[in-house]
């Protein structure tokens, strides 16, 4: 589905839906009742131009507007088909826990993937891979500066001694990744990590938040993280998400316009990169 939607729309881009009550845009500002109006609008003026949507659940649940968020993922549905969506809940706890974390995220919000925290284990994942043709994206070097305060340490008991995320790589490429439903998150904030997971992970999916107003460039993302063959075709797909500076690119009455044209110019920096 995503290496559908990349050559379709001719984009590496992921629109982040984070709606935040204090930012929307005019008379909509401060109203947690307008969430789903806000990114609908932004769906609508996106649509085209996108290889996935990332809704990512805490800005709903932080406002009790989880039935929004079922409405918005309808639409998603409803407006671009063929566009995964992948729902940012960074969950992770015992199976049991877990197979109810599963239900929530593919049967509830009918998401094509869900980002998950892979800390506690095959264990904690193993009941989200029992829905054949979804897919889990783990935690692996993440956008944040103290991503570093575990995720580089190195694992004394491993062959080799690799960093931590460099083993949660390793493990997403190969054991833990039995039916190819599996993806890693790796921050564009950190290229050179970026290509290091590439090279121990070197066809599953990267989701790489951190394009735009973390800083992120999107040239170097895509260098460091996307892999093709000799015709061009993908081999390891990059899926570069951005949300602020998309949703927030003007806090007026054309923020669904202005939104649509800064869309526009990252999908094209981030199209044209490997070239
Ligand atoms: O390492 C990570 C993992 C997830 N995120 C999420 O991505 C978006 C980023 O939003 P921007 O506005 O483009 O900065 C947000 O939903 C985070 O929760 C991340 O930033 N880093």
């Amino acid at each position: 589905m995503l290496l559908r939607a990349e050559a379709r729309h001719r984009s590496r881009l992921c629109v982040g839906l984070d709606p935040d009550p204090g930012r929307l845009p005019g008379r909509w500002r401060g109203d947690a009742a307008h969430l789903y109006d806000f990114c609908a609008a932004i769906v609508d003026a996106t649509a085209d131009l996108v290889c996935a949507y990332k809704p990512q659940i805490a800005y709903f649940a932080a406002c009790g507007a989880e039935d929004q968020l079922e409405r918005l993922m309808a639409h998603i549905r409803v407006t671009a088909p063929e566009v995964p969506i992948i729902l940012d809940a960074k969950r992770g706890d015992i199976g049991s826990t877990a197979e109810q974390y599963a239900r929530e995220a593919f049967e509830r919000y009918g998401a094509d993937a869900v980002t998950l925290s892979p800390l506690m284990g095959f264990d904690s994942i193993e009941p989200y891979l029992r829905y054949p043709g979804k897919g889990v994206f783990l935690l692996c070097r993440t956008s944040n500066p103290g991503g570093d305060d575990l995720q580089a340490q190195r694992l004394a008991d491993v062959p080799g001694q690799p960093r931590l995320y460099e083993h949660i790589a390793t493990l997403a490429q190969g054991p833990w990744n039995r039916n190819g439903q599996m993806g890693l998150v790796v921050g564009a904030t950190y290229p050179s990590e970026i290509e290091r997971v590439r090279a121990l992970a070197p066809t599953v999916p990267l989701l790489i938040p951190g394009v735009g107003a973390q800083g992120g460039d999107a040239a170097t993302t895509v260098r460091a993280g996307w892999r093709g063959d000799a015709e061009g075709r993908t081999t390891g797909p990059v899926v570069v998400n951005s949300s602020r500076a998309i949703l927030y690119a003007s806090g007026g009455e054309d923020f669904a316009t202005v939104a649509r044209a800064e869309a526009e110019r990252t999908r094209a920096a981030l199209w044209l990169a490997p070239a």
